[in-house]
């Protein structure tokens, strides 16, 4: 008779959605998935860990259908798409992506800084639709070097982005729930304060409760008019409408925006603005980071299922 096939021991790891093949094909041989959408009863269960790929909404209603659940492993930075008062009120532990993608995010947030205040994008434009040779040079832009950037949010990525931008001779101040003791950076306690004293702002922070359109119309006058908002944190940090009305009013110079608050809609005054880059979400993403958050992941999970401590909880 037929030896009965060995029971498979790899974890059962609940997917909030299909990961992307990579992902997926590196982690199977250590976890069984099943996918939260087709999960029957006893999966549901049964399961303890919830991976979370890309950024889908996880809501209460989702985590109350796992009753054994404990961890709700993520693979972004920011957790904002999580309900993470459940999680608090559930017990549950939350990891994100640490540290992965803050090299990426912070090298993308000067990028943007960069191509705003030079007009990359607007020259790239002006010299492919042949107006070099019709119309002469792109008018002058201003200088990178020496501008004052207030950063909001001195995490992971916010450090980063001060520690380029200091080499770039700009001087560096930021704003954050609480003075960073080790930052060599001025702390301003009010987030007006910050604008005011800026020519760029960098919005590099979480999306809570406190910081929802932490940029709205006070904050971007005090910005000014030649001011610069360059957001690679989440689109709802800034009150959208108001920004496309203070663009267009002239009341801060231009903005560099990699997120935005519906996506992947992108409000359609700012597509004809020449002051204003846009990119598609994408300041995290490269093919090194993926394979850093991997890392992480296999990390969280092998840490949760060995009993030993989170590589990177997320303080909830
Ligand atoms: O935006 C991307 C992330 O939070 O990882």
């Amino acid at each position: 008779m037929a030896a009965p096939p060995p029971a498979d021991e790899r974890p059962l790891v609940m997917l909030a959605q299909p990961l992307f093949p990579e992902f997926a094909a590196a982690l199977a041989g250590r976890y069984r998935f099943v996918l939260l959408a087709d999960a029957d009863a006893p999966a549901a269960a049964e399961v303890r860990v919830l991976l979370v790929g890309g950024l889908p909404l996880v809501t209460a209603q989702h985590l109350g259908a796992l009753p054994a659940l404990q961890l709700v492993a993520c693979t972004s930075v920011g957790v904002d798409h999580v309900d993470l008062d459940a999680c608090r009120s559930r017990g549950l532990s939350v990891t994100n992506a640490g540290a992965a993608f803050a090299a990426d995010s912070a090298d993308y947030a000067v990028g943007l800084l960069v191509a705003v205040l030079r007009r990359v994008a607007a020259a790239d434009t002006y010299v492919r639709s042949g107006r070099w040779t019709a119309d002469g040079d792109y008018p002058l832009t201003t200088k990178v070097s020496g501008k004052r950037v207030g950063i909001v949010g001195l995490g992971n990525i916010g450090s980063r982005v001060a520690r380029r931008l200091a080499a770039f001779g700009c001087a560096v101040s930021y704003h954050s729930r609480s003075p960073k003791p080790s930052a060599p950076y001025p702390f301003v306690p009010a987030l007006r304060e910050l604008a005011a004293g800026s020519d760029v702002l960098v919005l590099s922070c979480a999306l809570t409760d406190e910081t929802k359109h932490m940029v709205n119309r006070d904050v971007m006058e005090a910005l000014g008019k030649g001011g610069v908002l360059v957001n690679v944190g989440r689109g709802g940090l800034v009150d959208e409408p108001e920004l496309v009305r203070c663009l267009r009013e002239g009341v801060i110079g231009g903005a560099g925006l990699d997120v935005y608050q519906n996506e992947p809609a992108v409000p359609p005054e700012l597509l004809a603005m020449d002051n204003v880059v846009l990119s598609d979400h994408r300041a995290v993403l490269t093919t090194e980071s993926i394979g850093g958050v991997l890392e992480v992941v296999i990390a969280n999970l092998d840490a949760f299922f060995s009993g030993r401590p989170l590589v990177s909880p997320v303080q909830l």
